[in-house]
Parts: structure tokens; C-alpha cells; sequence
């Protein structure tokens, strides 16, 4: 089945990089369906207003929901159907995670809407809540200018897992942040040569004895983990304090 993917920004140049590399493999034979969509298409002044001053006063500008209301009637439809995933990339969103981007690939339908200025009219999320199953998700603690990127980074995440879309599945099953990892850091990855600039591959790794490999790679990302994301590490993480 086709995954349809549409964007909804004041810039939709941002996704003509969608057309090439692996996101574009992905279109060319029919997995991903890609649309973007200009919001000002929707609007009916001489300026092409989207956005307005904030009602309570406060700095900076919001968008206005009339131009979204107009775009999803024509994008989407005016029927509710919670078979299609609305996406509000926003810093005030839930932690987007793996788990959601497995989840999201399965969807037949995505679409990605783009703040900017200082967010979008509450009611206009509210609206596509009654009618769609939506997402306000953040990448992180940190403010874009706009959600475009962040849409960005969601496809990858979710595309790269719809079946049939990446060449060698074996290879999603090993990396950071999936099952297949007990939630642990990936382990530093070595190639040849196996001296560079005075830098040598560790030894074990060319021992061809895979049960030293094995702990040698597990204990790697157990050390990592415990390093950098103390917050993946349950309590009793097995290792002695
Ligand atoms: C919806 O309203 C807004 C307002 C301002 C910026 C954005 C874009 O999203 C982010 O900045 C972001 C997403 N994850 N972490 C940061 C959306």
C-alpha cells in the first residue's frame, strides 16, 4: 500500500528535497506518495495574510486558522477519518520516539502541518483533533523557527521503516533506539583499514571469535549508555555501582 505524505507550510520548497535520495527511491516505485502545499493558496487577501497579532497581547505573530481550516477541507476532506495522522511539529509537542515513528509507518495517510511565527491558532489543532488522529510532537528541547525541519526529520524517521522501503532490513534491526538493542547506544562501528593515522580497530573485533565480539559490543553500549543517557538506564541497569 502507498503511504501518502502531505505538507502544509509557507515554504513548501523545503520538501523538494524529498525528490531525491532515498525519500525519492521511495516515490519512484510507489511506496510514498509526496505533496506540499503552499498555506497561502488559502488565503484571499491582496498580501496573502496567514498571520495576525496574538488576542491578550504578548510579542511576535500567530497564524490565523482560517487559511488551515480551508487547506484541510480541500487537502483532506470534511469528513472525520481517524485513519488519517495530522502532525504538528511544535517545541510545546510530546517527545517524538522510534516507538511513534513504528507506529506512524504503517499509516496510509500523513500530513505534516508547519508552524511559524509563534505557533498556530490553538483552534485550529483542536479543530483537527475532532476530525483526525493528531500528533503535536517536539524533536527536543530547542526552538526552530518553524516546524518545515522538523517535518523533515519525522519522514526520515518513519519512511525508512515502511516495508519494502530500505534495501536491507537486518540493518534496522541492530541500530540505536530499536528493540533489537534492549534501548542501549549503538557500539562504536569500525571498518578497514584496520590501522588509520596510527588509530587501530580493537583487537576483538578482528579475533573472529564472536562470543568476545558479542560482550565486547554489549558492554560498549552498556559504557555509552551509562555516559551519555543516564535517562535510558533504569535503576537496577545490571551494572554494579
Ligand atoms: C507550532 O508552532 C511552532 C512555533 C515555533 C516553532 C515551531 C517548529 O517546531 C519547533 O521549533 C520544534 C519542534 N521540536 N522541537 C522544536 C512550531
Amino acid at each position: 500500500m502507498t503511504m501518502r505524505l502531505d505538507y502544509l507550510s509557507i515554504f513548501p520548497a523545503y520538501f523538494d528535497v524529498l525528490d531525491i535520495s532515498l525519500l525519492g527511491k521511495a516515490a519512484v516505485n510507489g511506496l510514498v506518495e509526496v505533496h506540499a502545499h503552499d498555506l497561502r493558496d488559502w488565503t484571499h487577501d491582496r498580501h496573502r495574510t496567514v498571520d495576525d497579532t496574538p488576542c491578550g497581547g504578548g510579542a511576535g505573530m500567530v497564524m490565523k486558522p482560517d487559511p488551515w481550516g480551508e487547506a484541510f477541507d480541500e487537502i483532506i476532506g470534511t469528513e472525520p477519518d481517524s485513519s488519517v495522522h495530522v502532525i504538528f511539529p511544535s517545541p510545546s509537542g510530546a517527545p517524538f520516539t522510534q516507538s511513534a515513528a513504528q507506529e506512524l509507518s504503517s499509516a496510509v495517510r500523513i500530513v505534516f502541518c508547519c508552524g511559524r511565527y509563534e505557533g498556530i491558532d490553538h483552534r485550529v489543532i483542536d479543530y483537527a483533533r475532532s476530525m483526525w488522529t493528531v500528533h503535536e510532537v517536539s524533536l527536543g528541547d530547542y526552538v526552530l523557527n518553524g516546524g518545515e525541519v522538523a517535518a523533515l526529520a519525522i519522514t526520515e524517521a518513519v519512511v525508512r521503516l515502511v516495508p519494502g522501503f530500505m534495501g536491507n532490513p537486518e540493518s534496522l534491526a541492530e541500530e540505536s533506539f530499536s528493540a533489537g538493542q534492549d534501548g542501549l547506544l549503538e557500539y562504536p562501528l569500525f571498518t578497514r583499514p584496520v590501522s588509520w593515522r596510527g588509530l587501530d580497530v580493537p583487537e576483538v573485533l578482528m579475533s573472529g571469535h564472536h562470543g568476545r565480539i558479542a560482550k565486547w559490543r554489549r558492554d560498549e553500549s552498556v559504557r555509552l549508555t551509562c555516559e551519555r543517557r543516564p535517562d535510558l538506564t533504569d535503576s537496577d541497569f545490571g551494572v554494579p555501582h
